[in-house]
C-alpha cells in the first residue's frame, strides 16, 4: 500500500500542466568564470537575463523557455539525469561529471587546458607521479587519466585554492585548470605532460536525447548565430574593377562576397565576412593591393 501510494505520488508529480510541457528548460551558470559570458550571450541572443544575481530562475514566456542558474559544476547532472533540456557549462566539468551528457554546440569562451603541475625546479614527467599525491578539483577527470597512462597515485579531492595545497603539506602535485598560467607561476609550479582536457564552454544536451525538437533545435540556433558572429567581422571596401579578382581572393567571404557597382566608373564596393582573428592582416592585405574605405565592424548576430 506504501509503495503503491508513493509510485502515485511521483507519478503526479511528473504530470506537468500543459504550459509547462512546452517551456525548455536551461541551465545557466550562476557564478564563476563563465556565467558573465554566458549571459551576455543569451542576452545577444535575444533571451531574458536576470535582474539580480541572486535569482536562480528566470521565466521568459515570449520564448518559452526558463532558466536555471545553477553552478556550473552541477549542470551537466541535471542535464544528464533528464530535469533540464540543456546546459551551459565548460567541458572540463562536463567530463569530470560523468554525466550522460553530449555537446551540442562549443561557444568560444571559457577556453582552459587541465595540467599537472608541480614545484618548479626539476623536470617532471606524468610517469614521477607514481605513489604520489596529487590535489584536485577535477578528480574523476584526474583518476582516469592516470589510469589511462598506468599512473598509480593517490588524488586528493579540493574544492578549490588548489595551488596552495603542496606548500601546506596535503599533496605532492596538483591538477588543475590553467588560463593564462598566471596563478601557477605565483606559487612557483610549472605544469607538465600533455593537457588532459582543452576546454571551453559547451551548450550541452542529455546523450541519447532524440537529437532535435522544434524548441531546442531555436534555441541552438540562436546561441549559434551570436557565437559565429562573435568569431567574425563585417568587411567592407571599394576598389577598382581590375582589382576585384585579386581582392576578393584576400576576403572570399562565407560563401561569396558581394559586389555592388559604385557611382565612380570602373570601381566596385565589396561586402565579406572575415574571421576577427585575421582581420587585421586582411585589412593590410587589402590597402596594399590599392583598395580604399577599409571599413571593419561587428556583427552581433546572424544565421547561415
Ligand atoms: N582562468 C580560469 N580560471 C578558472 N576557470 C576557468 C578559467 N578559464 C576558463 N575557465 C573555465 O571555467 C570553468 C570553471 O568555472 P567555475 O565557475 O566552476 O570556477 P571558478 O570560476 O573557479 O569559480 P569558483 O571558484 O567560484 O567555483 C571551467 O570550465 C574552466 O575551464
Ligand atoms: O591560469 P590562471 O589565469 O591564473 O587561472 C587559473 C586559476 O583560476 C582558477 O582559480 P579561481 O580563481 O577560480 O579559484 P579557485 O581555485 O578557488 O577555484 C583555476 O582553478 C586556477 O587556479
Ligand atoms: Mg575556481
Amino acid at each position: 500500500m506504501m509503495m503503491r501510494r508513493a509510485i502515485t505520488t511521483t507519478h503526479h508529480h511528473t504530470l506537468k500542466t500543459s504550459e509547462e510541457v512546452h517551456m525548455l528548460r536551461v541551465a545557466v551558470p550562476n557564478k564563476g568564470a563563465l556565467s558573465e559570458s554566458a549571459a551576455e550571450i543569451l542576452s545577444e541572443a535575444g533571451y531574458r537575463t536576470r535582474s539580480d544575481s541572486k535569482d536562480l530562475t528566470v521565466l521568459d514566456p515570449a520564448n518559452q523557455v526558463e532558466f536555471f542558474f545553477l553552478r556550473p559544476k552541477d549542470i551537466a547532472i541535471y542535464v544528464g539525469s533528464g530535469e533540464l533540456d540543456l546546459g551551459i557549462t565548460g567541458r572540463d566539468l562536463a567530463t569530470d561529471s560523468g554525466a550522460p551528457v553530449r555537446e551540442r554546440l562549443a561557444m568560444g569562451f571559457g577556453r582552459s587546458t587541465f595540467r599537472y603541475a608541480a614545484p618548479q625546479g626539476r623536470e617532471w614527467t606524468v610517469e614521477d607521479l607514481q605513489g604520489l599525491r596529487i590535489a584536485t578539483s577535477y578528480p574523476n577527470l584526474v583518476r582516469a587519466d592516470l589510469s589511462r597512462r598506468g599512473v598509480d597515485a593517490t588524488v586528493i579531492r579540493l574544492d578549490g585554492a588548489v595551488e596552495i595545497s603542496i606548500q601546506l603539506g596535503v599533496a605532492d602535485a596538483i591538477a588543475d585548470v590553467v588560463g593564462s598560467g598566471r596563478t601557477l607561476r605565483q606559487h612557483n609550479l610549472a605544469a607538465f605532460g600533455d593537457s588532459l582536457c582543452d576546454s571551453e564552454a559547451v551548450l550541452l544536451e542529455r546523450d541519447g536525447e532524440e537529437p532535435s525538437t522544434p524548441a531546442r533545435d531555436q534555441l541552438v540556433a540562436r546561441i549559434q548565430g551570436v557565437v559565429f558572429a562573435q568569431q567574425y567581422m563585417m568587411l567592407d571596401y571599394d576598389c577598382s574593377q581590375s582589382l576585384l579578382e585579386a581582392a576578393t581572393a584576400i576576403t572570399p567571404g562565407i560563401e561569396s562576397p558581394t559586389v555592388a557597382p559604385l557611382a565612380e566608373p570602373g570601381w566596385v564596393a565589396v561586402r565579406a565576412m572575415v574571421s576577427r582573428r585575421s582581420v587585421n592582416q586582411v585589412m593590410d592585405d587589402l590597402s596594399a593591393l590599392g583598395a580604399k574605405a577599409i571599413l571593419a565592424s561587428d556583427i552581433r548576430s546572424c544565421r547561415l
